[in-house]
């Protein structure tokens, strides 16, 4: 279905309810510049790194789509649990790994409930940018903790730049590409003030410091456009 959420005047704020779920694919489609490439990335660079009964983790899996094209595209047979804390959202993963064969987990949780203990991989795109700074750092460490030795964190954010003339162009840039996309001048200033104090995004160091200071020996960037990022990170 066509993401038509923005099209009316909006009075709250940005919510991952039944409206947004049953066009959440549409909306990240067109909403994540290269989202389908960097979706693919994640996937085969996650797959250089598991092996048969490996245990992976999606925060944040929304309608599961990584991890059915994740299951699609392994050779080996995979544990896999999806989380994420929109009912919405889970009861389309659902019917999506139904539909698609596929034998995922599907928790309807707070990341936060969750253990990720012995995970191989853990994958969270465009996630934590939904977590308060403070909590985020808390669930940061908790990943790096229950990661297996040589364990992997793949995970995509929207970012900033900390230099004022570029992230204006940054913003300027994005707001092109959604009209390419489609989106209406009133549905993307819309959705811009529905996301505010929502959507907390770091700038692509900050990120990388996070990561390290949890104690991940290895973090770098795998794919950007303009302030979309995706990194991988490794612990020894
Ligand atoms: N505290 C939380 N606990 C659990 N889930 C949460 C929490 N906060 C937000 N979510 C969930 O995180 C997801 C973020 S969308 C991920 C796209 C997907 N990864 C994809 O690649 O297709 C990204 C976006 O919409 O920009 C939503 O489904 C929320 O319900
Ligand atoms: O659409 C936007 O304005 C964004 O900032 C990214 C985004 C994409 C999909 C859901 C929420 C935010």
């Amino acid at each position: 279905m066509t993401d038509k959420v923005f099209e009316k005047a909006i009075t709250k704020q940005f919510e991952f309810d039944e409206e947004v779920a049953s066009v959440f694919d549409d909306m990240l489609n067109r909403s994540v510049p290269f989202y389908k490439e960097m979706q693919r990335l994640t996937i085969n660079f996650a797959l250089n790194f598991l092996e048969e009964n490996d245990k992976v983790y999606d925060l944040g899996c929304s309608t599961a789509s990584t991890l059915i094209e994740l299951s699609k595209h392994s050779h080996s047979k995979l544990d896999l649990i999806g989380i994420d804390n929109s009912e919405a959202m889970i009861n389309r993963a659902k019917k999506k790994a139904k539909a698609f064969g596929v034998d995922i987990k599907l928790i309807n949780d707070d990341l936060d409930n969750i253990s990720y203990e012995n995970a191989k991989l853990i994958l969270s795109n465009y996630t934590l940018q939904f977590i308060r700074p403070l909590q985020r750092e808390k669930l940061v460490k908790k990943i790096y903790n229950n990661l297996r030795n040589e364990g992997i964190f793949i995970f995509s954010e929207k970012v900033i730049s900390s230099n004022k003339i570029l992230d204006k162009q940054y913003i300027d840039e994005y707001y092109e590409f959604k009209k390419t996309q489609g989106y209406s001048e009133f549905e993307i200033a819309q959705k811009r003030e529905a996301l505010e104090n929502v959507l907390v995004p770091y700038t692509e160091e900050e990120n990388k410091k996070m990561i390290l200071d949890v104690g991940f020996d290895h973090c770098e960037t795998l794919f950007k456009w303009v302030n979309f990022a995706t990194f991988i990170a490794i612990k020894k």
